[in-house]
């Protein structure tokens, strides 16, 4: 047998502001995860979805922005705090965790509880930097600021529930940005983080961009969380997600872009935790976000053409 992964569903849609995010969970159940994984030579175990009250069930005055600009801060942290802790337990029981979003905020959770008991870099899939804080973003939306979040920026300070003492800036490569808010680039610049943007993969070729991206990730860390946003893709490839953004990865890019990190994995064992995030089955066409999600996923862990 593989190795053992365990899904963690997190429909969580209070960090966007598109409704249908929350389905994403179920959407990547029924395009066929967990078949598609056993078939890849893992063990897939599906341990059910986080319970996540609607926001309609929640207090309407939730959405005002609170602390700083950032709507539902205290929902995201009911959700991530409890996360954390799946995350936290499915490593301690030797499996590991695969958290299906929801929307990007859920990866406060993971990478909190992914780094409790280990030093940990990241790469992200993302089209967006996710470096916001409640402070610098125009939308307050909470899945703009994961990464400020984890690193302990602005509001996010003395939220012990966010910050990740053990994800060093220096240990975070981004690959296929396009859309940075102005304030955050000026973040991102002043950062030590690798950001590889769509630029760079149409010159160095997506391959040896993730090559370095892992490069980064694995040094003087103890494994690599990969959080997968789906807007990573061209919006006529990936529909479903609440926040496309044109000229994005194409099919065969995200594919080689999931094998390389799969056969560094399958040498040195280097991942610890994963998310996918972002499936917007509302906006979705015949489900084929959802599809890609889990195809992508199942490249991840060993799936290949031959
Ligand atoms: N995970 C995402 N889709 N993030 C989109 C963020 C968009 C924009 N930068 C914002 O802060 O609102
Ligand atoms: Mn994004
Ligand atoms: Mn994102």
């Amino acid at each position: 047998m593989g190795q053992s992964i365990r899904i963690i569903g997190a429909p969580m849609d209070y960090g966007a502001d598109r409704r249908g995010v929350d389905m994403g969970p179920s959407a990547i159940r029924y395009a066929g995860l967990a078949d598609g994984l056993s078939r890849a030579g893992v063990d897939p175990t599906d341990s059910g979805d986080l319970s996540i009250p609607r926001a309609e069930e929640r207090d309407p005055d939730a959405k005002q922005p609170s602390r700083g600009n950032a709507k539902f801060l205290r929902e995201v942290e009911d959700v991530c705090t409890r996360l954390a802790d799946r995350v936290e337990q499915t490593l301690a029981d030797g499996e590991f965790p695969l958290v299906l979003g929801g929307d990007h905020s859920v990866a406060i959770g993971s990478m909190q509880g992914s780094s409790r008991d280990a030093d940990l870099g990241a790469i992200w899939f993302d089209a967006h930097a996710d470096l916001n804080t409640p402070e610098t973003s125009p939308s307050g939306n909470v899945h703009g600021m994961p990464l400020a979040a984890t690193l302990g920026r602005g509001t996010f300070e003395d939220q012990a529930w966010a910050t990740a003492p053990r994800v060093r800036e220096g240990s975070i490569a981004y690959v296929g940005l396009r859309s940075i808010d102005d304030r955050e680039r000026k973040l991102l610049r002043d950062s030590e983080m690798t950001a590889f943007t769509m630029a760079d993969i149409d010159e160095q070729g997506m391959t040896s961009v993730v090559e370095t991206a892992l490069d980064v990730a694995t040094t003087d860390t103890d494994g690599v969380h990969v959080s997968l946003d789906l807007d990573w893709l061209d919006p006529k490839t990936a529909p479903g997600v609440g926040t496309p953004v044109r000229g994005g990865v194409t099919y065969r890019e995200a594919h080689a872009a999931l094998e390389t990190v799969s056969r560094r994995h399958e040498s040195g064992g280097i991942l610890r935790s994963m998310d996918v995030v972002e499936v917007n089955p509302i906006l979705d066409e015949g489900n084929e976000t959802a599809t890609l999600a889990a195809e992508l996923a199942a490249s991840t862990f060993g799936k290949r053409i031959l």
